[in-house]
């Protein structure tokens, strides 16, 4: 395509970015010295996300960085995509820390940086601490600064006021023990395509799952180039809305036995999403120039989170395709536009359009009808891939109610809980606002410091319970702003976070005045009474607003849980009407490629039920 840089006939594998391959870890001896030495020096405990990025960075799969980033590498990267000395590098690499840990350390001094049980993982030689702009950075990343956009509330509220930066000792790797054999650092993954000879190797970073349309236009993509295909989960502190990493990489590799050994390898990647669309994009190409690879596949709407409150794509559908394509040539990768696959047949709306269709399925994955699953496996993916990711089913959430004392929130909670156990298989647990601060949070009171102690810790109980897929219904007042936002960033680490603004007026409540505290209050006889003499912050932007003196119990709690079914939370309602006619009317683009001339065998692996077998793609 014009303007993408062409390699040629390449004799060796692509270098890696910036010509040499970093490896922080030091030698045995080293090591030893750094862990004697630890001891005494001041401890950082990294989170996963940090713990993720320090993997990378010593493992070279982030060439040429050889550290978190200092200011000016920063600055430079959220202005203009560069680093200081003017090498493209499109996202920042940072190391937060509070403020607090920030004043307890100086230039020039050591720190010891260990995982969650204290194992000593790294020794960074402190050269610089500073602090992130971090508003500026979420509006250059993701063009927002709303706390509706996912990713921009997790830099917004989840991490330390201040970075730190200095020359990084990496002592050991994070241990894991999943899917070992499938995860290499770029040196090995080298190798291995050395032995093999290849030179000329296709990167493809599925967003998501693989199904017919990606498997086929991989195939295709590596015949055409006459290349290995290797393809590379991000599997690091994962993707906002995911599900667990170990569904995907089943399901991936249940994709892998579509094409033959010699064609395709897959590569898990400890690697953190930034969920920043064309410069993901930019910078994945990046990484896997470091893997060796010639050619990066760029899909539409990369990595694009999409806008929080109506989920529409934030950035053009194009926009990833065209800024990797304008670097191409600097970065030294080819890139291969992922194309729209169409399925020949009467049924000309089954369109194969990767983001349509794994939107689709999305919808689809979270019904609960055997049926549907054994409809859309037919043409659209592999039953084994589908039945991998059907184990994935248990998605937790958390229904977060938040409003004035007497809104109607434990109301709302209790109906709310008794409708979800009536109907659902996954558990569900009620934490009740006393209940909270019976048992965890005896010892505070209402100041606003207490209050966010209580609003937090509650959170952190919700998080929990929708990691392990479970459903969270939380009713505190939590009133102000900041701290929802916060439980936000934490829950949806694991799952998702449903906000439900009880918006009855004061007026109401007051009039109701259930436990007679409005009164007391009014005559001063409780201090900092919510809507009395304490503030409550408005949400914003809450998924839900229900208003009690407006509407009964009854009716609120079906405003919520049509909300829920329309989502795809609970059984039924996916939009696959809606959905389809979307498709059929999108301006796409097909595969233009002569499908005839290519070989039957790029299909051998799917049997009958395959498109290219039963069902010809066609141009
Ligand atoms: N000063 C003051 N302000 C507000 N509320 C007060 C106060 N003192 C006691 N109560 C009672 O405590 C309940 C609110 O507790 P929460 O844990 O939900 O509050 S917070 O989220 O920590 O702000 C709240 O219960 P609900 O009426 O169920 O909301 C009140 O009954
Ligand atoms: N439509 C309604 N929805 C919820 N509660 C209502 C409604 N109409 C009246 N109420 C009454 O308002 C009070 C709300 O109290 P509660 O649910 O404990 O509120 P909160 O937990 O927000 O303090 C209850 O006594 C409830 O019976």
């Amino acid at each position: 395509m014009s303007g993408a840089h062409r390699l040629g006939a390449a004799r060796e594998l692509n270098q890696p970015y910036g010509g040499t391959l970093v490896n922080l870890l030091v030698d045995p001896g080293r090591a030893a010295e750094l862990k004697a030495a630890s001891r005494d020096l001041a401890s950082l405990d990294l989170s996963p996300r940090q713990l993720a990025d320090l993997e990378m960075l010593a493992t070279g799969v982030l060439s040429p960085l050889t550290s978190f980033m200092g200011q000016a590498d920063y600055e430079a990267v959220c202005a203009g995509m560069r680093l200081a000395d003017g090498r493209l590098w499109p996202v920042p690499v940072t190391l937060d820390v509070s403020l607090k840990f920030a004043e307890s350390i100086a230039p020039g001094r050591p720190i010891a940086l260990r995982d969650a049980e204290g194992t000593l993982m790294a020794v960074l030689t402190v050269a610089e601490i500073w602090q992130p702009d971090r508003g500026a950075e979420a509006q250059c990343l993701y063009g927002t600064r709303s706390f509706t956009h996912a990713a921009a509330n997790q830099l917004l509220n989840a991490g330390g006021e201040a970075c730190v930066t200095g020359k990084l000792e990496v002592v050991e790797l994070p241990l894991h023990h999943d899917f070992g054999p499938l995860r290499r650092t770029p040196a090995e993954v080298r190798a291995q395509l050395a032995r093999r000879g290849a030179t000329r190797v296709v990167g493809y970073h599925p967003r998501h799952l693989m199904h017919r349309a990606h498997v086929e236009f991989t195939k295709r993509t590596a015949y055409l180039h006459d290349a290995v295909l290797l393809i590379q989960a991000a599997i690091g502190r994962r993707g906002l809305n995911d599900a667990d990493h170990f569904s995907r990489v089943r399901a991936l590799r249940a994709a892998l036995d579509h094409y033959s050994a010699q064609v395709a390898q897959l590569n898990l990647l400890e690697l953190s999403p930034r969920h920043s669309g064309a410069r993901s994009a930019l910078w994945h190409a990046i990484l896997h120039k470091n893997f060796g690879c010639s050619h990066f596949i760029v899909e539409h709407d990369y990595d694009d989170q999409g806008e929080g409150a109506t989920g529409d794509p934030l950035y053009g559908r194009y926009h990833a395709l065209d800024s990797v394509t304008w670097h191409a040539q600097e970065i030294g990768i080819e890139v291969v536009p992922f194309r729209n696959l169409v399925l020949e047949e009467d049924q000309p709306e089954k369109l194969l359009s990767p983001r349509g269709a794994s939107r689709r399925m999305k919808g689809r994955i979270r019904e609960t009808s055997h049926e549907q699953h054994a409809e859309v496996a037919h043409w659209f993916s592999y039953p084994t891939v589908l039945e991998e990711w059907r184990k994935t089913l248990r998605h937790g959430f958390t229904l977060f109610f938040t409003g004035l004392s007497g809104a109607g929130k434990s109301t709302l909670a209790q109906v709310l809980y008794a409708r979800l156990k009536e109907q659902e298989a996954r558990p569900v647990t009620l934490l009740d606002g006393d209940i909270v601060r019976k048992n965890i949070s005896s010892e505070l009171g209402f100041s606003r410091e207490h209050r966010d102690m209580n609003v937090l810790r509650q959170g952190y109980m919700a998080s929990l319970i929708t990691r392990h897929g479970g459903i969270a219904i939380c009713a505190p007042i939590a009133p102000y702003a900041n701290t929802r936002a916060q439980v936000r960033a934490m829950v949806e680490e694991d799952g998702d976070f449903i906000e439900i603004y009880v918006a009855t007026p004061l007026t109401t409540c007051e009039t109701r005045d259930r436990k007679g505290l409005y009164a007391r209050a009014r005559a001063g006889l409780i201090k900092q009474f919510t809507g009395v003499s304490d503030p409550y912050e408005t949400p914003v932007n809450p998924e839900i607003v229900v208003d009690t003196s407006l509407q009964s119990a009854g009716e609120a709690a079906d405003k919520i849980l049509a909300y829920l079914t329309a989502q795809g939370y609970l059984g039924r309602g996916s939009t696959m009407e809606a959905e389809t006619h979307k498709i059929k009317h999108e301006p796409i683009t097909l595969w233009t490629s002569d499908a005839g001339s290519l070989p039957q065998t790029l299909s051998s692996g799917d049997g009958a039920s395959s498109p290219g077998a039963g069902k010809r793609l066609y141009k």
